[in-house]
């Protein structure tokens, strides 16, 4: 008997495997992805052979961290760097690096609902701009984008400057010093977008602030903790058994900005009287206000103008702070780090910054900064070789025929491995060496657009990125007129780990030295 049923199991399943087009059966049962026209897939995207089976399956299975992220890197090499298809746990999932399907995917109107792992971010960022999808993200991203107009960041622009110099003063009374940057970059990031988005100085809340800090940390180390751990990925689960862990750290944050949020709307109302008294157009309100404007305040007015309720202006608010504190820290860290190792591009960065850069630094605001081309380019070269976001994802929510004719079906996870586009050997010469010199517009002309994608692009891209370089850049400026950076780490034994900001095993340090 148990002859004709194992007979019968194996008939059907081969069956499946040979005959039915529909389900990758080795893949428990996924969807295939197919073409429009009938061709095979393989001419439109890579199918990794020994991968596409059973083996994928537990291709990570027991591994760390730091090796799921070469593993992800290991499968683009052997795939020719090119886009590629793989099925697993009933999954369907199309892995994206290379320009040329970044193209694809980001300009895809159907595709811009956000996949699995945003899920871990709901508790923290509840449904703002990140993780929203349909009318909701469109209303809250035209909501939000006068928040990063040119005259606004002009007003940021002179806390970025404030910050920097604070954030170098206890080091001017040294000769040297060694200092562990991720250590200290994320507080100089967290005041910035604290007092930017908010209106407020965490500085001045000394214990409050610190506590603000340690919560962030903890839902930080949240993420990375569901994201390795398989079981967590089911909300039931995680709420079962870690949520309690985090408990009293999201109610923190959330305490923390939802007070904030009262404060500055009770200011916020009387600017409003004042407006209405004096007829001040809602633009001028805020280039001529007498307090500085924050991010919050855009999301006040539309409070006044019953577009969004307090709720919705936590959760807006909170997804800035998060989207906008660990990536630039990281970013800062990569770039400071390669100041150090690399002299004589620091050399030519210094000597420009000398030629613009007023010694009191009156005159560093934003117009100043788009004139240091080395900067630029060294900071881009920073963002191709570490981006601090290396993967997004996104999900079919129906059978999606991409511009190309491949077909993915409904639930489809796609994830564009950021890393990967940006070390693509077809689109980036030498991609593992660090030369800033390749985002120089001559050398620029060949390259596909869409080879670029730091801030990822289309209509989801990043809302931040002209603050996000701002800041990084100001910070760099005010580091490099009074110091040289010399190198502490060597960046050929940095272990990376898989996460949703880019991160190291270990810290990344440098030696300051006082400029004579
Ligand atoms: C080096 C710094 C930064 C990097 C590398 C970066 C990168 C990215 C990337 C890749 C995305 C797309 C995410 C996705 O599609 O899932 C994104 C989205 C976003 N970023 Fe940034 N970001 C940075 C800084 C900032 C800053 C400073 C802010 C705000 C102050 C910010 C706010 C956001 C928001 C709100 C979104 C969601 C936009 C939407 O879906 O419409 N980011 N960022």
């Amino acid at each position: 008997m148990f002859t004709i049923w194992l007979t019968f199991a194996f008939a059907l399943f081969y069956w499946l495997y040979r005959v039915n087009k529909n389900y990758h059966v080795l893949g428990f049962f996924a969807k295939r992805v197919y073409t429009q026209n009938g061709k095979p897939v393989e001419s439109l995207v890579g199918v990794p052979k020994g991968l596409s089976g059973l083996r994928n399956l537990f291709a990570n299975f027991g591994k760390d961290n730091a090796s799921v992220f070469t593993y992800l890197r290991e499968v683009s090499k052997r795939m020719g760097h090119r886009s590629y298809i793989q099925y697993g746990m009933g999954r369907t999932m199309l892995s994206v690096v290379d320009a040329e399907y970044a193209e694809i995917v980001l300009n895809d109107q159907n595709l811009i609902n956000k996949g699995l792992v945003y899920t871990f971010l709901e508790p923290a960022l509840k449904n703002g701009l990140l993780i929203a999808s349909g009318q909701k993200w469109h209303s809250r991203r035209k909501m939000l984008t006068p928040t990063f107009h040119f005259n606004i960041m002009g007003q940021f622009q002179e806390v970025f400057k404030t910050e920097s110099l604070k954030f170098v003063q206890p080091f001017l009374k040294e000769e040297e010093i060694d200092i562990t940057l991720n250590d200290i970059i994320p507080r100089f990031t967290l005041n910035t977008i604290c007092e930017t988005a908010m209106g407020i100085k965490l500085d001045d809340m000394a214990e409050e602030g610190d506590r603000y800090r340690n919560s962030f940390s903890k839902i930080d180390q949240c993420f990375a903790r569901r994201l390795t751990n398989p079981f967590l990925w089911n909300r039931k689960i995680y709420d079962l058994i870690a949520a309690k862990d985090y408990e009293p750290h999201l109610k923190e944050v959330h305490r923390f900005s939802s007070e904030i949020i009262a404060k500055r709307k009770v200011l916020f109302e009387k600017e409003l009287e004042q407006r209405r008294n004096t007829k001040t157009t809602e633009d001028d309100l805020f280039i001529n206000k007498k307090q500085r404007y924050a991010m919050l305040d855009t999301l006040l007015c539309a409070e006044s103008d019953g577009l969004i309720d307090h709720a919705g202006i936590c959760e807006e608010v909170d997804t800035l702070m998060f989207a906008g504190f660990d990536t630039t820290s990281m970013g800062l860290i990569f770039g400071l780090m390669n100041m150090s190792v690399y002299p004589e591009l620091q050399d030519l960065c210094f000597k420009e910054i000398e030629e613009y850069v007023d010694d009191d630094f009156s005159n560093l605001d934003s117009n100043l900064l788009g004139k240091l081309k080395h900067l630029e380019c060294f900071v881009k070269e920073t963002m191709r070789m570490y981006p601090s976001v290396p993967i997004i994802s996104r999900k079919t929510i129906q059978d999606t025929t991409l511009s190309n004719g491949l077909v993915l079906p409904k639930n489809t996870d796609v994830t564009l491995l950021i890393f990967d586009i940006l070390r693509n050997p077809k689109h980036w010469d030498s991609p593992d060496e660090f030369k800033p010199e390749r985002f120089l517009p001559e050398n620029s002309q060949n390259r596909p657009t869409y080879a670029f994608v730091p801030f990822s692009a289309g209509q989801r891209n990043c809302i931040g990125q002209k603050y996000a370089m701002q800041e990084m850049k100001t910070l760099m400026v005010v580091i490099l007129k009074s110091f040289k950076i010399l190198p502490l780490v060597d960046p050929k034994a940095l272990v990376f780990n898989v996460g949703i900001t880019l991160r190291t095993k270990t810290d990344i340090k440098v030696k300051l030295v006082r400029r004579k």
